[in-house]
Formats: C-alpha cells, structure tokens, sequence
C-alpha cells in the first residue's frame, strides 16, 4: 500500500497549563502534511509555536484536540521512525566522534565492528572521515553539527525533525551545511519538518514553505510550494529571480506576524 503522507496533523490544538490555573493556547487547529520525501519548512515569528508543532510531531507532546498520524497510522507515544535534530548539540561529549555516530546502531544491537565500519562511512559523507578520533570539544562547531547529522542519519529514519539545527553556526557555515544537508537528502530523500526562523533558508531548503502566525492560538496561515530546480545549491538559489519573487510574496504575509510575535513574546502575561 502507499502511504499519501509521511506525517499528517489534523486540527491539532496544543495548550499549556501554566500552573496557576490559567492555560496558555500556543497552538490552534494546525494542519500540516509533509508527504513521503517531501522537505517542509516551516517558518514564523518567535514564540508562535513551531518547535511545538515539531515535539507534537516526534510525540513528545500530546495536543489537547486533533490527531497526529505518521505513514496513516495514529501516533501513539514516542515517534520512532523520526530522527531529530535540534540547535543545541547533543554529542555525547566523553566519546570520540565516531563513537557518537555508532552509539545510534549499538544501541539497536549492532556489533561494535559493523556499527564503527559504518559510522566511519557516514562520518566521510558528511566530510568528517579524518576526524574520527577527535572528542566534541575538539571540533568545531560546523564540525559538531556534521557529526550530529552522521548520527541522526545513520539511523536511517524514515522522517527527519529538525528544529533550528543550524541556528547557531555563523552565516557562512550554516549555508555549507544547508548544502550538505541538500546533498544528503537528495541522495536518498527522506520526509523532512524543517523549523527555522529564516524565511531565505526555508526557502533556498525546501520543497514547501507553511507560515504560522504569531500567538497565542498561532494558526497556520500560508503555504506555499517552492518550485526551483533541484539539485539546488544554496548559495546560488538565493541569486534566482523566482527566488527573491517568491521571498517578496511570503514575506508580505510574514512581516506582520513577525511584529506582532516580537510584542507578544514581551507581553507574555497579558497574551495567556
Ligand atoms: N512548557 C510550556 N509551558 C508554557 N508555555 C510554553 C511551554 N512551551 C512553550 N510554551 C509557549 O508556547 C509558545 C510556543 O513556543 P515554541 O517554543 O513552540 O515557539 P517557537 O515558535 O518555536 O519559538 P522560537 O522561534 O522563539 O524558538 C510560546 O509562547 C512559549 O512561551
């Protein structure tokens, strides 16, 4: 049988008891598919519910009202065909970096001989071969995140959640890895929720593009298909006329929102 969406969430409601009786709505009745193979990005203002709507995906987070359904099959508890990656890194620092990329296939029972043989293979995809002895505080930053996608990857997860993964790389590092990220993908296309904050990246990255508006109750209020060829590479997709169109038309629905979020997230009591 196959499966229309990889992940699908239906009116998804989430709210937050803020422990005095009072009850935050972060999210309100989302919709949002991401189909087998398919890149997903979603972007909008600070505090208006996407690292939310990704833990409601990768079942971290029950939502109060709506499904969740993974491959068409409800999620219940943790969702195990997803790999994460998040902004803070999440290196085991006493390991050396192939043994963090192994640790994912150890734990699932793989011999230490296979699962190092095949860490060494992704540690080379993502560039890092030389560096397999080296400790996290060893690396750089770029460097860390490349093993925490070795690590992520080598799990072959059939969903990727990511959440910010690149936001505290300088601009010129979060681009290559935008890059590497694309090649990887491209090679073997998985279904992708991509959250960042930076329209040009989503953009540059994905196959779709779902804004949220600014809380509280964020709702999802655009999404729009990005057509530009692929492979793409991102340093120059940005130059492309279709590009800075398609920036222009989401970004003067995004402006907005973003205002509205920056006042909301220095309002928090007034906004529950
Ligand atoms: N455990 C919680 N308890 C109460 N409120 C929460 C909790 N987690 C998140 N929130 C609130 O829910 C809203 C959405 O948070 P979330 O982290 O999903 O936003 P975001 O869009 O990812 O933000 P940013 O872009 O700043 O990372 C915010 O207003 C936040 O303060």
């Amino acid at each position: 049988m196959t499966t229309s969406t990889a992940v699908a969430l239906e009116d998804t409601t989430v709210a937050f008891r803020l422990g005095d009786e009072r009850v935050y709505t972060a999210v309100e009745k989302a919709r949002l598919t991401v189909a087998p193979g398919e890149f997903v990005a979603i972007v909008g203002p600070t505090g208006c519910g996407k690292s939310t709507l990704l833990n409601v995906a990768a079942g971290l987070l029950k939502p109060a009202a709506g499904s969740v359904t993974l491959f068409d099959r409800p999620l219940t508890g943790l969702n195990k065909d997803a790999g994460y990656l998040f902004q803070a890194d999440a290196l085991f620092p006493w390991k050396t970096a192939i043994d963090n990329v192994a640790i994912g296939l150890e734990i699932k029972g793989t011999p230490r001989t296979e699962a190092l043989a095949r860490a060494q293979k992704w540690l080379t995809s993502v560039g890092l071969g030389a560096f397999a002895g080296r400790y996290p505080h060893m690396l750089s930053g770029g460097q860390r995140k490349r093993v925490a996608l070795a690590q992520v990857l080598i799990r072959d997860p059939k969903i990727l959640l990511m959440d910010e993964p690149f936001g505290p790389l300088d601009a010129q590092t979060r681009q290559v890895m935008g890059n590497l990220l694309l090649d990887l993908w491209n090679a073997d296309r998985k279904a992708v929720l991509f959250v960042t904050h930076d329209l040009e990246e989503a953009i540059a990255l994905a196959d779709r593009v779902v804004i949220m508006s600014a809380g509280p109750s964020s709702r999802i209020i655009g999404d729009w298909r990005v057509t530009l060829p692929r492979p793409r590479d991102i340093f120059e997709v940005r130059l492309d006329k279709e590009f800075h169109a398609l920036h222009r038309e989401i970004w003067s629905v995004l402006k907005d929102e973003v205002m509205k979020g920056y006042a909301q997230s220095t309002h928090a009591a007034e906004a529950v």
